[in-house]
This record gives C-alpha cells, structure tokens and sequence, in this order.
C-alpha cells in the first residue's frame, strides 16, 4: 500500500523575541496533544528558544530542521527552522538588533507557503513600533504581506484584516492610519472591495454558502440622515448598494453603537467597519481570550493571535496561548477547506 503523503505543516513566525509570542509557542507546542493542535515549525533561533523555555520552567526539546520533516517532528520535538540570526533573551526588553530576523521570519514563512512546504502562516505578535525604529516600511503584518504577495506574483493585493471570534466576524475597511485621516481616506471603492472580499472569503473559507454582511456608518448614528457628517450618505450608502447590485446580503449604513449587542449580532455574519477602533474594539471585548487575526485577500491563508506583545508577561507564565491555539487550529481549517 503506498504511504500517505504527511500533513503539510503550519509556519509559525518568530514576532518580536522580547515579547510574549516565543512563551506561548512554547506553551502551545506542550499542549499539542491534549489540545489537538496541528503541526507547526518555528521560524527562529534554537539557542533562544532553549533559553526562554528554561526561564520558564519548561520542558521542551527543540530540534533544529527543514520544514518538510517537520510533521514528523512535531509530536516528540518542537521543530524550529532556524533563520540564521542568533537572538539574546531579553525579556520585555526589545532591541533593533533583532530586527532582520523578526523580518526574515516573515519573508521565509511566506517562501514556504508559496514552494508548497507550508499549508498556511500563522504569525506572532510583532512591536511595531521596534520594526518602525529598524527601517520597516509598512503599517504591519496585513499591508507587508501583501507587499510579499505583489513581489512574489506581480499582483497588487488588497489586503483585509479581519478579526474572527466565536461570537462575531469582524473588518475595519481602514486599518493602521491616524483617526485624524479616516474620513478623507474612506472611498466607496474601498467599501466595496472589502465587502467583495469578505463575502467571497466566508463563502469560500467559511463555509457560509450566502453571507450577510453589515456595514456600519462613519458618523454618531451613522451621520443622522447626513446632518452629522455627509460621509454615510455620500460613500458608505451607494457601497453598501454597490455591493447589493453585486447580489451580496447587506445592511447598512448601521449606527456603530447598536450593531454589536447579541440580537443584532444574529443578524449578521460579519460587521464591516470604517476604522481599527470601531472593528477591533467590540471583537476584543467580546473575544480577546480566543479571537483570531485573518488577512484575507491574499494568494495564502496567514492567522494570528488577537493580541500584542504584552512585554510585561514575558518570562512569567501567565501569557494564555489561547488565542495562538485558536490561529493555529482556524489556519489548519482554512486550509484544509481550500483543498477540497
Ligand atoms: N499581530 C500583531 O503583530 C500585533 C497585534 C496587536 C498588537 N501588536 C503590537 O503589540 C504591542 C503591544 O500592544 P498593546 O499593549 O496594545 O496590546 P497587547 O495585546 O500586547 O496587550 C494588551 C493587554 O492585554 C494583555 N495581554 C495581551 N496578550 C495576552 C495574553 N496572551 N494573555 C494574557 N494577557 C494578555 C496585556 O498584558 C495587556 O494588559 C504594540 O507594539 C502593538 O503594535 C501586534
Ligand atoms: N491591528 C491589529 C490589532 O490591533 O490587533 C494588530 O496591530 C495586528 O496587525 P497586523 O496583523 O497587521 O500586524
């Protein structure tokens, strides 16, 4: 009988080394079985990672390898890929020095996944600002992966950040921009791409044969007729009616402050909305233990936990991998539904 061929693993990337990604990669790889986690490879430095499960008090044997041996690996060894920048262990407190190899785990994760070694990306938290003061060039993950996607293909990419909790679906149509420019960035193009997005990715990732998207306004009560801001009437309603005529189920223009309470949440399947806060506030409210970061719109599946660095946890133990559990297993699901 001939052997079956083993199941692609996940690619994990490093984040930032000072924060908590590293401790709760560790926590997840010793829950692997009780948890049903899928495999994954670490995209990162040995020596590091021996060091920070130390001072954590794991134990956890670290093997170094190739992605392709990686599954086999997993179930007695975390296997880590090195990246080929030795990194100190310096909890909570971040150095450019690591800079490159924050990067390089990006780069190589998103090789993998286009070679074919890799089933899907799951990141950890990276410190913006740390990758700001090394030269990085781009808002975050979301925008440089799209980026990566346009080098390695030669199409642009319109990348969609979505958060997904048990409890709702969620996209800001503007991500990582000042407040101050929300308005003046906000096109009914935007909108209606997004929505596009959205709609194809939970029929076809989700399992949501005909989604209903909401769409929230801009303004206080979604501008009140167009007497608190013109925004909602002049972009946000002809979107929504733009993405009708495409045949999606939308409602909007919703006031913001009404949409996210549990009967209106029945109501929909994901909320779009104009800006981070508007989006990222009620999903983490409502899920920050377990809610997941997609990007969606892009030629590879890329996870990630819902939260950041949280400097002050590392080394101690009380970082929850929950919300990297719940990346891993909805990447390992994502992919598996793009390959039936
Ligand atoms: N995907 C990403 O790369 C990503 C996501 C969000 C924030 N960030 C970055 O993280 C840095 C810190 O951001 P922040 O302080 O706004 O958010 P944060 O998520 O790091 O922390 C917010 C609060 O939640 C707590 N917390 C976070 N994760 C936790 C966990 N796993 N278990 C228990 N408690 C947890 C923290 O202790 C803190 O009180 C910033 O540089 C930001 O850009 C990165
Ligand atoms: N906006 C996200 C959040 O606040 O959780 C976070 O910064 C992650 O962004 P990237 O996935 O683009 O790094």
């Amino acid at each position: 009988m001939a052997s079956q061929s083993p199941i692609l693993p996940l690619a994990m990337t490093l984040g930032e080394p000072a924060g908590i990604g590293p401790d709760i990669a560790l926590a997840v790889w010793m829950a692997r079985t009780k948890l049903h986690i899928p495999p994954f490879y670490l995209i990162g430095d040995a020596a590091f990672l021996t060091s920070r499960a130390r001072r954590l008090g794991y134990t956890v044997p670290i093997v170094e390898t190739a992605p392709a041996e990686a599954t086999r690996l997993f179930p007695n060894a975390l296997p880590v890929v090195p990246i080929g920048f030795p990194i100190d262990d310096r909890p909570g407190d971040p150095s450019q020095s690591t800079v490159q190899a924050v990067v390089g785990s990006i780069d190589r994760a998103v090789e993998d996944v286009f070679e074919g070694r890799a089933a899907a990306i799951v990141t950890c938290p990276i410190s913006k600002n740390v990758l700001y003061g090394g030269g990085f060039a781009f808002p975050g993950h979301t925008e440089y992966l799209a980026e990566l996607a346009l080098r390695r293909t030669g199409e642009k990419r319109h990348p969609v950040m979505m958060l997904a909790g048990p409890d709702l679906l969620v996209v800001p149509v503007t991500i990582h921009i000042p407040l101050a420019e929300v308005a003046s960035a906000l096109t009914q193009d935007m909108i209606v791409e997004t929505g596009r997005i959205v709609g194809n990715a939970l029929k076809a990732q989700f399992g949501i044969p005909r989604p209903r998207l909401a769409i929230a306004g801009l303004n206080p009560h979604a501008g009140e007729g167009g007497t608190i801001g013109r925004e909602d009437e002049e972009i946000v309603r002809p979107a929504v009616e733009a993405l009708r005529s495409e045949g999606f189920e939308v409602a909007g223009p919703l006031p913001a402050d009404t949409m996210f309470h549990s009967r209106a949440r029945s109501t929909y399947d994901a909320a779009l909305c104009m800006y981070h806060d508007q989006a990222l506030i009620p999903a983490k409210t409502l899920g920050f233990d377990d809610a997941v970061n997609v990007t969606l719109g892009l030629p590879f599946i890329r996870t990630s936990p819902d939260h950041g660095t949280a400097f002050e946890l590392v080394g101690s133990g009380k970082a929850l991998p929950d919300s990297l559990i719940a990346a891993l297993k909805l990447a390992a699901k994502m992919a598996a539904r793009s390959t039936q």
